[in-house]
């Protein structure tokens, strides 16, 4: 029998989080009514039915999706993520905030996101190869390099791109590195794209820090998720002089008041097929309970949703910046503002992986490669430059930087817009 799972039913929904907070942003700027749908309804949604066979003989459909918010910047970009909760508002709202994010760190790109619903975890390699290649073939003409740019989400990373950028280039007769980013170094990935969303967690932490008087050399810091983002963010505060206290995955979270050696947990998860199960030298906490630890700063890397408005009041941190998207519910925002806690939110603060992304295309085409040291340097300028930008105008109209960055986000696109008309 085939047939394809429903997705679960969830109690937030990102997509309205994402329209509420976009509907606040849109009224304080002066933009014509009409803009407003606009920039709300995706330009295109696709969903593909994907037979493929298991390992055993059988085969499972699988559902896949590519949303496509907005090309009015340029080609839509967007990650690609693999998890059993993938639905249609999900990929919708995750679509919308790509296209407000690259407007926010200024660089020429819509917003897309795709996703596959199944648990990349009970997969064998060669089944999430032939998923990944399934779902090219059945996005050939979305995908293109001038056209929609997938990149790596929860659940995937180079394997899968370099398996996408295979089949689109079998497909079109020759090799097309430009139609993907977060590839494998050989097939034309960029140096620092695997750190990059968390180093620049770390810019935008390191940025909020200053302006809230605390010192990095005696901040406190809990990590939720430990995977591309998580990992490499905590990492990375870590060498900016941040005690990391706690860490976590899907298996639990991981406290100790010393602080974790971070290295040493990303290597025993590296043996441990990927899981932080049984790190030792540290209480195993749950992740909830990771949420409401007396820290300075808490950084949400694993999903959406997690702070909600039922375990908003007992966040005892100063500033959260945010690693996944969507971490915060809308329902939260309230209480947390409300607070004194200062959000760098999901659009401005998880930029830097699809700003190296656009380094990444940009190499590709003129097939040239930069180094590290070039590549640190200008993501980490893109980055401060848009968390002063975000922080100047929260300060001129006396609102959270959330609203901040949706207003200079949705002001570029409408600005784009009123120039090349026709839409
Ligand atoms: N990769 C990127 O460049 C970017 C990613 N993001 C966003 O960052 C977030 C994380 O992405 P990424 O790091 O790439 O994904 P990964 O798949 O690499 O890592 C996700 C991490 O979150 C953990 N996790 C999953 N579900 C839960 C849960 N219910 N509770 C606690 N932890 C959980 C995973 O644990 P386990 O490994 O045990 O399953 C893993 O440690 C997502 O919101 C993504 O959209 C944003 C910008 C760019
Ligand atoms: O690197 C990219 O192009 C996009 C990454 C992504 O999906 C995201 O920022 O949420």
């Amino acid at each position: 029998m085939t047939y394809i799972e429903p997705a679960p039913l969830q109690k937030e929904n990102p997509l309205e989080s994402m329209m509420q907070r976009f509907d606040v942003a849109f009224k304080l700027l002066n933009i014509s009514p009409e803009m407003y749908d606009i920039l709300m309804v995706p330009r295109k949604q696709v969903v593909v039915g994907l037979p493929v066979t298991m390992d055993d003989g059988s085969v499972r459909v699988f559902e896949g999706i590519r949303v496509v918010h907005s090309t009015i910047l340029g080609p839509s970009k967007g990650g690609i993520r693999f998890d059993p909760d993938v639905n249609m508002d999900e990929v919708k709202a995750l679509a919308a905030w790509m296209t407000w994010k690259c407007a926010v760190v200024d660089i020429p790109y819509g917003g897309a996101k795709g996703g596959i619903r199944c648990n990349p975890r009970e997969m064998s390699k060669g089944e999430i190869e032939r998923l990944m290649r399934a779902y090219t073939g059945a996005m050939l003409d979305v995908f293109g390099p001038d056209r929609d740019i997938p990149a790596p989400d929860m659940g995937t990373g180079e394997n899968e791109m370099a398996w996408l950028m295979d089949e689109y280039s079998k497909a079109y007769g020759m090799t097309v590195n430009a139609v993907v980013t977060g590839k494998p170094l050989v097939l034309g990935g960029s140096l620092g794209r695997k750190e990059a969303t968390g180093r620049g967690v770390m810019v935008s932490a390191i940025s909020a820090m200053e302006k809230l008087r605390i010192n990095p050399y005696r901040a406190t810091a809990a990590v939720q998720g430990f995977g591309n983002v998580g990992s490499h963010a905590a990492s990375l505060l870590h060498e900016r002089g941040v005690k990391v206290v706690a860490i976590s995955d899907v298996t639990g979270a991981y406290y100790n008041e010393k602080g974790i050696d971070i290295q040493k947990a990303m290597e025993y998860r590296e043996k441990n097929k990927g899981l932080l199960e049984g790190f030792a030298d540290a209480t195993k906490i749950s992740n909830d309970e990771l949420l409401t630890l007396p820290v300075d700063l808490l950084v949400p890397a694993a999903k959406e949703d997690v702070i909600t408005e039922d375990n908003a009041a007992g966040i005892q941190a100063k500033l959260i910046v945010e690693g996944a998207n969507g971490p915060t519910s809308a329902s939260a925002d309230e209480i947390i503002n409300e607070k004194g806690i200062l959000v760098v939110p999901d659009i401005l603060a998880n930029a830097g992986g699809v700003t190296v992304s656009y380094f990444e295309w940009v190499q590709n085409r003129i097939g040239y490669k930069w180094t590290l040291d070039r590549i640190n340097r200008r993501s980490d300028r893109i980055m401060k430059d848009a968390f002063d930008r975000v922080y100047q105008i929260s300060q001129e109209y006396k609102v959270p930087m959330r609203i901040a960055a949706y207003m200079v986000a949705i002001k570029k696109v409408a600005d784009t817009y009123k120039f090349r008309g026709g839409y």
